[in-house]
């Protein structure tokens, strides 16, 4: 597993995330433990900061969908991010961090009444439309409110990028957004500039998330560009915002690798500054919306390692306290980690092993195939790079509970989400009078 971030081997010879031994964070708030390194997670944020928004034409929101709680709203607001809400459940949570609404970006393909609704009432920054239902709603409600409604239109370029299928979205043939290539994105369009209570203010792509290939986000820019143009001739709407979405790449094991931030930045910065150029226009704020190359690689996962099972002559299953529930990317996308054991960080590799999790699912395997010391009952596994799309992608199967989360920083723990106790789990059951005794 490579170290990254503040995480490095002690002088007990253990793992140790922003100066907290990780044997001994177990021990304190229990297994398994996210363990999320705050100043990590605060330089990544600074380094988008640097790269496109100190040029003064770009701005960073965070995606929310990939890690987000009240400490987390906190830690983006005082880096200056804004952030990318994608429901009425992370706007509520931004809502009670106290995040300033102006910086939220409201997202989604199917947003409710309700929903809409709330973004007005706290004032949200910008609603990124997706459909023309959505477009007709919000004109009624904000109406109703006697509002108007910044908004951005979603969409989809149509352009592949190498990804896993699954968490791929800018390909023609998807549920977000209108469509570019088939005429619908400029007839949603010319729908917008008429809604009196919308003022459109620019335009959304995401072409998908873990793309590494900076030339997959240069040619969106340029695609999108070519639009702007094609909008501003159609029907003289200045497009004073081009969201890019997010997307860039993470290391989660060696084949994994990522590029620069700076790279990135000047890649799309300068793309649509020269095709801006290029076409006479004026040059749009760049936003983009990183969610996983901020959180992710911030993120260690903490398991206390249960029952070590030999199957001679086929295979080693080492089975852990947590698995698909706390980490259900292996299980949807076929993802890989690295692991090592925490309390035998010095030592080297031994054997070979699989690591499978505790539910009731074949299925529930967290690593297959991975080079560790002796794995032994009692140990304590870390996984790397489980910051984003984990703890938010959670679930309860089997009625396991949500681990705790904890920020580590100069050698103190602090929890920001309180572990799920039995009495949580049955929190919202109800016996109807019928089977009460
Ligand atoms: C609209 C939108 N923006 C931003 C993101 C964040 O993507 P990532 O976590 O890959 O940076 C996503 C997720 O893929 C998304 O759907
Ligand atoms: N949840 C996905 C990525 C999709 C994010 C939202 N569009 C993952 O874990 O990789």
């Amino acid at each position: 597993m490579k170290l990254q971030g503040t995480a490095m081997i002690n002088e007990k010879g253990h793992l140790s995330i922003g100066g907290c031994d990780t044997v001994e964070l177990v021990q304190k708030h229990g297994s398994p433990l996210y363990v999320m390194d705050e100043t990590f997670l605060r330089d990544n944020c600074r380094a988008y900061y640097q790269a496109f928004s100190a040029s003064g034409n770009g701005e960073v929101i965070y995606a929310s969908k990939a890690f987000m709680n009240l400490a987390m709203c906190r830690v983006i607001e005082e880096e200056g991010l804004g952030l990318d809400v994608v429901s009425g459940g992370e706007l509520y949570t931004a809502r009670r961090a106290g995040f300033p609404m102006e910086k939220v970006y409201f997202h989604g393909n199917n947003k409710t009444d309700a929903e809409l609704q709330q973004a007005i009432e706290y004032g949200i920054g910008h609603i990124v439309l997706d459909n023309h239902y959505e477009m007709e709603r919000l004109n009624n409600i904000a109406g109703r409110a006697g509002r108007t409604v910044k908004v951005l239109l979603r969409i989809t370029p149509g352009i592949e990028c190498h990804t896993h299928e699954f968490i791929r979205t800018g390909q023609i043939d998807s549920k977000f957004g209108f469509p570019l290539p088939t005429g619908q994105a400029m007839e949603a369009i010319q729908a917008v500039v008429e809604c009196n209570n919308l003022i459109y203010d620019g335009l959304h792509c995401h072409i998908g998330s873990q793309i590494f290939e900076l030339e997959s986000f240069r040619y969106a820019a340029e695609v999108m560009m070519n639009f702007i143009e094609e909008i501003h001739q159609k029907t003289g709407a200045v497009t004073s915002i081009l969201n890019l979405g997010g997307g860039f790449g993470i290391r989660y094991t060696e084949s994994d690798e990522p590029a620069d931030i700076n790279d990135y930045a000047r890649t799309v910065l300068g793309a649509v500054q020269g095709e801006a150029e290029k076409r006479g226009l004026t040059i749009p704020k760049v936003v983009v919306e990183p969610g996983r190359s901020i959180a992710g690689p911030t993120g260690t996962t903490l398991y206390t390692i249960g029952s070590v099972k030999e199957i001679h002559g086929v295979r080693k299953y080492v089975a852990v306290d947590g698995g698909m529930n706390d980490n259900p990317r292996p299980a949807l996308y076929g993802s890989r980690y690295e692991a090592m054991i925490a309390n035998k960080a010095e030592q080297a590799a031994e054997e070979v092993v699989s690591i499978t999790g505790k539910c009731c699912e074949s299925g529930d395997m967290l690593i297959w195939d991975v080079s560790l010391p002796k794995a032994e009952s009692g140990d304590i596994l870390a996984v790397s790079s489980t910051g984003a799309y984990n703890y938010t992608m959670s679930m309860n199967y089997n009625r396991i509970g949500r681990p705790a989360v904890v920020f580590v920083r100069d050698g103190q723990s602090a929890v920001v989400v309180e572990r799920e106790s039995l009495d949580d789990l049955i929190r919202n059951d109800r016996i109807p009078p019928y089977l009460q005794r």
